[in-house]
């Protein structure tokens, strides 16, 4: 949502109440989040679903001044989430567009609209967040790759010399941005974020209806009772849901990285490739060039697991995941008790899938690892796709490089002043034949 004159997005966030059904804890309820510069407020009250999304555009209308509501556009963007939802039950999905829309229409803001975004738009607009707000692309610098990991959907972008947009014309998207061409590499794994790999991890080691799963990526101690129906409950993994399995299983954990690791590696197929070269799953992928800026839960997962730092030599980052994969649950709760229960349990999975994908996925190594900088923010702005969907929508980036002056402003002055100067010495010189004549002094001789 773009809050008149300046470039900042507003971005809402909704987390609902929740209990953990196996340990009793209740989570932490923010109900909303509305984050803007100078605004990170909460409301907390338990309300009915669908009042949180009222109670965070209350807060949106006091933080955007009164007489600029009406000018300020409102878009809704929906990402892999609702792609789902609306591959499984598309009148499901529409009938959540219908309320949310019908709720944002009640705001006095200009809503413009709602719509799912594809995966490549997701893909390209992260890439041009990340730009923009480092400002490579006003300045014509050398661009930051964007990796993108979201709950249902993953995106890498960057642009490289081996890739003109020819060989698998389906991950090319060309911008014409601040003067200058750029042909993009994008590619979306549609169930490749972090809870459907998950999901699609549980569905390959439960794959013969078993009573119990032991879970080499849960913490040793870790026991829940899980329902086969919920696991199944999305068209990542509805195809394979067992026939004669049990309501439920008892899904164990016993903390094993190496075990781990090879599990999430089932997620990806390598068996085939019909480009130059790939990625996974027969997904053409350029040689990996430049910088990297990765973000969303690549950001949220790597902080709480104090990873962020890519100086570290690979080897030592995974012996540290080791340590704490192998860490007893009871221990990691008591360690933890801000931590919302659901991402607690999954931090050594959503660990080891980041690496795994990065390095057996992406194919970056020992030595490209560092390229990548896990981010949050990026100059007090949140790195993700909704800031270059905003920027898109609204035309904030022109095509074309603005007329820049040959010289900056105090330059423009000084050079002026210096002109004025000369040509007033040079009026006076011109002057020279009015002068009045001096007399000549006496010579003594
Ligand atoms: N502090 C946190 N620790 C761990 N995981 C988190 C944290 N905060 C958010 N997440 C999870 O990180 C994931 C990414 O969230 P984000 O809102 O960026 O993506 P998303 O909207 O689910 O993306 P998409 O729909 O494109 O897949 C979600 O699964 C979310 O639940």
């Amino acid at each position: 949502m773009d809050a008149g004159s300046s470039h900042t997005a507003l971005y809402i966030y909704e987390w609902p109440a929740e209990k953990d059904n196996n340990t009793g804890r209740v989570e932490q309820t923010h109900l909303c989040k509305v984050k803007g510069p100078g605004i990170s407020s909460y409301a907390s009250a338990p309300v009915k679903a669908g009042e949180s999304l009222r109670l965070c555009m209350e807060e949106a209308k006091q933080w955007v001044p009164g007489k600029r509501h009406h000018q300020t556009p409102l878009y809704l963007g929906a990402t892999a989430g609702m792609r789902l939802l609306n591959m499984a039950n598309s009148s499901a999905s529409d009938k959540v567009f219908q309320a949310v829309e019908g709720a944002l229409q009640k705001f006095p803001f200009s809503y413009q609209g709602a719509k799912i975004i594809s995966g490549q738009d997701e893909g390209a607009f992260g890439w041009i967040t990340v730009n923009y707000l480092d400002e490579r692309l006003k300045q014509g610098l050398e661009t930051r790759g964007a990796l993108d990991l979201g709950g249902a959907s993953t995106q890498i972008s960057f642009v490289s010399d081996n890739y003109d947009g020819s060989e698998s014309p389906s991950n090319s998207v060309t911008f014409r941005l601040y003067g200058n061409d750029y042909n993009l590499y994008t590619h979306s794994f549609l169930c490749y974020g972090k809870d459907q790999s998950l999901r699609m991890m549980q569905a390959h080691q439960s794959q013969a209806g078993p009573a119990t799963v032991l879970d080499p990526c849960f913490h040793p101690g870790y026991t829940a009772t899980k329902n086969y129906s919920v696991l199944y409950d999305s068209p990542c993994v509805s195809d394979r849901k067992p026939k004669d399995a049990p309501d439920t299983f008892t899904h164990i954990g016993i903390g094993d990285f190496l075990q781990c690791q090879a599990a999430v590696k089932s997620v990806f197929n390598f068996t085939s490739c019909k480009y130059s070269r790939c990625s996974f799953n027969g997904v053409l992928q350029p040689l990996l060039q430049g910088p990297y800026g990765a973000f969303s839960a690549y950001y949220f997962v790597m902080n709480f697991l104090n990873l962020t730092d890519t100086s570290v030599p690979l080897e030592d980052v995974k012996e540290k995941l080791k340590r704490y994969c192998a860490t007893n649950w009871d221990q990691i709760m008591q360690q933890h008790p801000e931590v919302k229960l659901k991402y607690l349990a999954e931090y050594c999975f959503s660990g080891t899938y980041i690496l795994t994908l990065l390095t057996e996925g992406y194919n970056f190594t020992s030595e490209s690892y560092s390229d990548i900088k896990f981010i949050k923010k990026i100059k007090g702005s949140d790195a993700g796709w909704t800031l270059g969907y905003m920027l898109n929508l609204t035309n904030m980036i022109p095509a074309e490089a603005p007329d820049t002056p040959l010289l900056p402003h105090p330059g423009y002055v000084s050079v002026v002043s210096v002109i004025a100067v000369l040509l007033f010495i040079l009026f006076i010189v011109s002057l020279r034949p009015l002068w009045p004549r001096c007399s000549k002094q006496p010579q003594i001789v």
